[in-house]
């Protein structure tokens, strides 16, 4: 299984997790801060989505979260700050739970873990694969940013966009089905790494009281909601996101 990966700069290693829809290109306003900090920036395409390989599916969490372990593995990386959004905070949170010893830190930013919705994922999964990507790229960046975001970076938005149309529908639609029924609410209480949680105040496709979930199930997580920010708020409020992950990541140095 190939998981493509990039990797910057040099120090402890922060690994970063994307979202359903989205590639390692997501995380562009993070990269320069956490190495300018003195980290070293791993990011990875999860399986089904760019460059990384796309096996046929279902995929559950604990692959997606198993790949993660691979790529450590590979790197010879003993053990990682681990940043995730969306889909990616689903695969932060499994390693909390399954993996502690891999895991330094965790970030689990614009996510759930009892995401609910079950007839609207695997929904979403059939008609992409009867479909394609089409119809999803374009109802994606109207949860992903506020409206006024949209207005203001058009390009941005329309260069985003593409990178959801541009996904494999069969990685899309299998990791649909990892989130359909996901709960790991009932192990959180044994996450023991240093958690900070994320939410969105305009998220509307994981809203803030999933957050607050996570937040009051694992031990002493921080918790903090971002205004004017919908569902990719690592873009929409790129400064104050990243302001925070650096704080968190440089407290257990
Ligand atoms: O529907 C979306 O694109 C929002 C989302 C929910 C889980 C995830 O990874 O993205």
């Amino acid at each position: 299984m190939k998981v493509h990966h990039e990797t910057a700069g040099d120090g402890d290693v922060v690994v970063l997790s994307n979202s359903i829809g989205s590639t390692l290109r997501m995380w562009e306003p993070q990269v320069k801060p956490l190495v300018d900090n003195g980290f070293r920036v791993v990011r990875y395409d999860t399986r089904g989505h760019g460059k990384s390989d796309v096996p046929p599916g279902p995929y559950s969490i604990a692959d997606l979260g198993g790949d993660v372990v691979e790529l450590l593995d590979t790197l010879a990386v003993e053990s990682a700050h681990f940043v995730g959004l969306s889909l990616g905070g689903m695969t932060g949170a499994w390693l909390g739970q399954h993996a502690p010893s891999r895991i330094r830190t965790l970030a689990l930013t614009f996510t759930s873990v009892k995401p609910g919705n079950v007839e609207m994922w695997t929904g979403r999964a059939r008609q992409v694969r009867a479909e394609g990507m089409g119809e999803i790229a374009e109802g994606s960046i109207g949860r992903w940013f506020t409206r006024d975001w949209i207005s203001a970076h058009p390009e941005l938005a329309a260069e985003l966009q593409q990178m959801t149309a541009t996904t494999p529908a069969e990685g899309y639609a299998s990791c649909c089905e990892a989130i359909a029924g996901l709960d790991l609410t009932a192990a959180l209480s044994t996450v023991s790494a240093p958690t900070l949680v994320i939410s969105g105040a305009d998220d509307a496709a994981l809203p803030s009281s999933h957050g607050q979930v996570i937040a009051d199930g694992i031990p002493d997580a921080r918790f903090e909601v971002l205004g004017h920010a919908a569902h990719l708020g690592s873009y929409e409020q790129a400064e104050r996101f990243t302001g925070l992950i650096l704080e968190h990541v440089k407290g257990t140095r």
